[in-house]
């Protein structure tokens, strides 16, 4: 995994999903060399650059031309920028025109979850991957109940990450906010 400081990050973007949460997304998507992925709310970049690390083809989308910018950037700065296609827009308007996929990220949806996960699904491959990332309390359900609805069979995992800052007197654990990572297979 690409660590936290060595992404580029301005004010105004959500930081990327930290390195520890990234792993564990990157385990539930279960990407391979030839797989294309669409990621729904690229951010910073965090789950864009390392999909881009494994899959064949990456395609990146934010509502914020800010994020997608920054995006850019993170791409350019750690080599990856041939694999990925940047698209702005809201989620529902782009994914209408986007071929067939194998893996669906979804870390941003504006209060549009349900049907952003249903217009992903319609265009995953068979055996393709959905892994939302939630923050919200009321996306976590949101996201349980549509793949639900879907047929799938949801696996959900809370994570809290507590990181050890090295001080004079020891090593304290800080405490980072809880997510919940809901996946499912097509
Ligand atoms: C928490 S950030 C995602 C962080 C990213 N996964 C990373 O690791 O850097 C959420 C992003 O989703 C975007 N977003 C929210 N709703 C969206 C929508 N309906 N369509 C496209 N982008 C959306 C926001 O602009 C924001 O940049």
């Amino acid at each position: 995994m690409i660590p936290d400081e060595d992404f580029v990050q301005i004010q105004g973007v959500p930081g990327p999903t930290k390195e520890e949460v990234r792993c564990l997304v990157m385990c539930k998507a279960r990407i391979a060399s030839n797989d294309t992925v669409v990621d729904v709310g690229c951010g910073s970049g965090g789950l864009t650059l390392e999909s881009a690390r494994k899959a064949r083809k990456v395609i990146a989308l934010d509502k914020n031309p800010e994020a997608l910018e920054l995006t850019r950037q993170n791409l350019q700065k750690h080599g990856l920028t041939p694999k990925v296609q940047l698209v702005e827009g809201d989620a529902l308007e782009v994914l209408e025109g986007i071929e067939s996929f194998d893996t669906f990220l979804v870390g941003g949806s504006s209060g549009d979850l349900p049907f952003i996960i249903k217009q992903g699904y319609e265009k995953l491959n068979k055996h393709g991957r959905i892994v939302v990332t939630s923050i919200l309390l009321e996306t976590r359900v949101e996201a349980v109940d549509t793949l639900k609805e879907l047929g799938m069979t949801p696996d959900v995992v809370e994570v809290t990450i507590a990181k050890g800052k090295i001080t004079e007197r020891g090593t304290m654990m800080l405490g980072r906010n809880p997510i919940t990572i809901i996946s499912a297979v097509k």
